[in-house]
């Protein structure tokens, strides 16, 4: 055995993410980190402005970035709170509908291929060790495309593609993330809602609102988001499938974590992780 010690490197081997690892999303009240594997699954989460959602979804967002086996395609109708990702996204859509509905054609065609050659190999899903990358499809905030913007036809596409893409892109290795500050009910139907796996309510203003995301029935049992503070931003509930809704605080990258991010993940992106 050798008494020296080798030097210190200078630089050391960073290793990238990938979408089949679990992600960070914050801590549980017990002090319990909350990582969740989101690949074969949709998020959705809902709240009043203000609530966290963005912050919660900056947090998913990074976990993509510094996943190599991932492709991000996020779509901001506010443009400004997905917008410090641009660089780093493979596909960024900003408040235009025509834009939102072609990139999701796009998506349900990729959907459709990749569906075609699981067939041919005669398998179910897509895996880690296929070459082909999990797509992370984020959209913040759905009702301004929903229900906001374009024509009533152009609103109406949206949300058959929208909804084909959640009901089948899990197995094609393709996860929706949604973010509404409306959680009402035309805004997220009950067959959307029981689409998602993962459902996380911020602060709603009444229990409805709460039981539209997480399912009706959580009030009455004592999980409301209601309950949640206003000023407590960043609580949620997280229900994962089928569980028991889980009182949480998201994780916070301030902005200059963000920044400082999307530069080490454009490195990653270009080069692959190199020591
Ligand atoms: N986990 C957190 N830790 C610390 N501060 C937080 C957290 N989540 C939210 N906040 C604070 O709350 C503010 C609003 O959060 P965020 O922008 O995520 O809300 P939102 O629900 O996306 O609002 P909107 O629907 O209006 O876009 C943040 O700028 C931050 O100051």
């Amino acid at each position: 055995m050798s008494t020296t010690t080798a030097a210190a490197p200078d630089r050391y081997p960073v290793a990238s993410l990938s979408m089949y690892d679990p992600v960070h999303l914050g801590i549980d009240e017990y002090g319990y980190s909350v990582d969740t594997p989101i690949v074969y699954r949709q998020l959705l989460m809902g709240g009043e402005p203000g609530s966290g959602k963005s912050v919660e979804l900056n947090n998913i967002v990074a976990h993509g970035a510094l996943s190599t086996d991932c492709s991000m395609w996020l779509f901001d109708g506010k443009e400004v709170e997905l917008g410090m990702w641009r660089d780093v996204a493979d596909v960024f859509v900003g408040p235009n509908i025509t834009d939102a509905n072609k990139r999701l054609r796009q998506l349900q065609c990729e959907m459709n291929r990749r569906y075609a050659e699981l067939a041919r190999v005669n398998r179910r899903k897509v895996i880690a060790t296929d070459p082909v990358p999990v797509i992370l499809c984020v959209i913040d905030e759905v009702a301004y495309y929903s229900v906001t913007t374009g024509t009533k036809d152009q609103r109406e596409e949206f949300m058959i593609l929208l909804r084909d893409v959640i009901a089948r892109g899990r197995a094609a290795g393709i996860i929706v993330v949604a973010a509404t500050q409306r959680p009402s009910a035309d805004i997220i139907p009950t067959s959307l809602r029981d689409l998602f796996g993962y459902r996380l309510a911020f602060r709603c203003t009444t229990d409805s609102s709460s039981d539209i995301i997480l399912s009706v029935g959580w009030a009455k049992q004592g999980y409301s988001a209601k309950d949640i503070a206003p000023e407590d931003r960043g609580i949620g509930l997280l229900l994962a499938e089928g569980g028991t809704p889980r009182r949480m605080k998201s994780a916070y990258l301030s902005d200059s974590d963000i920044y400082g991010l999307v530069e080490y993940a454009r490195q990653l992106r270009r080069t692959g992780w190199s020591a």
